[in-house]
C-alpha cells in the first residue's frame, strides 16, 4: 500500500521506523514532504521525497498525520484537493477529534484517530484508536494490523482518547521519570551508573511483562515481593508517605485534561 506521511518529527519518525522495520511498507511505497525533517527521514529509510504537502498525498492509500494539533486543520486544508477520496486518513494528534478532522475534509473521507507512544519504533508501543463517521470495519482492521505490528493496539470510544494520552502517550514519559529516579537511587546507594540503569530498565520491562502475561492485579504482584518486616515494605512505606499513587493519578488527570484542551477551538 502507498503511504504518505505529513509530520516527520518524533512520533511520525518513530511510527515510520517501526513500520519499515516490521516490513509493512517498502521504502519505495512511502512519500515524505520536501522539508528538512522529511528529507532526513527519507534518507534514513530510503523513502521518496515527494515535494509539497499536496504532492506528498497525491496517490496515497493511507495518509499518516503527525503534525502538532494546532497545525492539523491548515495542513488538511492545504492538501484536501489532492487527497484521493478513498485515502484512509490516520491522525495521531492529541486532542483533535474525528469530527474536527472531518469538518475540513471532503464528505465521507475515512478518518481514524490513533494514539501510539514512542516505543512504537521498537515494536513495543501501547496504542489505542477510534473511528470517524466514514470508517468501516475494514479500515479498523487495517489500523489494527498496522499498529499491532508496533506493539499493543486496542479500540476505544472516542470519548476515552484523552485518557489514553494520559495513561500511554504521555504516560511513557512519566515512566521515564521513574526510571531516572530508580537509577539515581541505585547510584546514590553505590551502584555504578551503567549497572543501575540496566537493572532499573529491565525491572520496568519485566514488571510490565509479568503483569501482561499473568493478568494478575498489580497488588497481587506487589504482595509476592513483600516479605513481612522486609526490605520492600520499608521502601513502599516511603513512597506512600509521599502519596506516590495519588501523584501519579494526578499526572494522568493533568495530561488527559490538557489533551482535551488542545482539541478545543481557541
Ligand atoms: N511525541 C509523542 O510521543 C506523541 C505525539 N503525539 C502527537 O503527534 C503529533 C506530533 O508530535 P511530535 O512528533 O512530538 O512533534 P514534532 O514537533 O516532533 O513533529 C512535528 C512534525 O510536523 C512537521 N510539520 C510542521 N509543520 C508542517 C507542515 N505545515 N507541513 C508538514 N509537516 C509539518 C514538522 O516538520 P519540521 O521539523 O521539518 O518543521 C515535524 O516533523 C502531535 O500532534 C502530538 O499530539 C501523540 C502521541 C504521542
Ligand atoms: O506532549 C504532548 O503533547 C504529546 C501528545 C502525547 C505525547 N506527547
Amino acid at each position: 500500500m502507498t503511504l504518505a506521511v505529513l509530520g516527520t518529527g518524533k512520533l511520525g519518525g518513530a511510527i515510520l521506523r517501526g513500520w519499515v522495520r516490521a516490513g509493512l511498507f517498502a521504502p519505495s511505497e512511502i512519500a515524505l514532504p520536501a522539508r528538512a525533517s522529511g528529507r532526513a527521514l527519507a534518507a534514513e529509510l530510503g523513502a521518496r521525497v515527494a515535494g509539497s504537502n499536496g504532492e506528498t498525498v497525491a496517490g496515497a492509500e493511507i495518509l499518516l498525520l503527525a503534525v502538532k494539533p494546532y497545525q492539523l486543520a491548515s495542513v488538511l486544508t492545504e492538501v484536501r484537493d489532492q487527497l484521493p477520496p478513498e485515502c484512509l486518513v490516520l491522525s495521531v494528534a492529541a486532542g483533535v477529534s474525528t469530527t474536527a478532522l472531518e469538518a475540513v475534509l471532503p464528505d465521507r473521507q475515512p478518518v481514524l484517530r490513533v494514539l501510539p507512544n514512542t516505543p512504537a519504533q521498537i515494536g513495543a508501543a501501547a496504542s489505542a484508536f477510534c473511528r470517524g463517521a466514514a470508517a468501516t470495519n475494514d479500515h479498523a482492521a487495517t489500523v489494527t494490523r498496522l499498529f499491532s505490528a508496533l506493539g499493543l493496539c486496542i479500540e476505544v470510544a472516542e470519548s476515552q482518547m484523552d485518557a489514553v494520552v494520559g495513561v500511554a502517550a504521555s504516560g511513557v514519559a512519566f515512566v521515564y521519570l521513574f526510571l531516572e529516579a530508580l537509577t539515581d537511587g541505585g547510584v546514590r546507594m553505590g551502584l555504578p551508573r551503567a549497572a543501575a540503569r540496566q537493572l532499573a530498565a529491565q525491572t520496568l520491562v519485566g514488571a510490565g511483562q509479568l503483569a501482561l502475561e499473568t493478568g494478575l492485579h498489580p497488588m497481587e504482584l506487589k504482595d509476592a515481593v513483600t516479605t513481612p518486616g522486609g526490605t520492600t515494605m520499608a521502601g513502599i512505606a516511603v513512597l506512600e508517605s509521599a502519596a506516590f499513587r495519588g501523584i501519579v493519578m494526578e499526572a494522568v488527570r493533568a495530561a488527559t485534561e490538557r489533551s482535551a484542551e488542545l482539541g478545543r477551538p481557541k
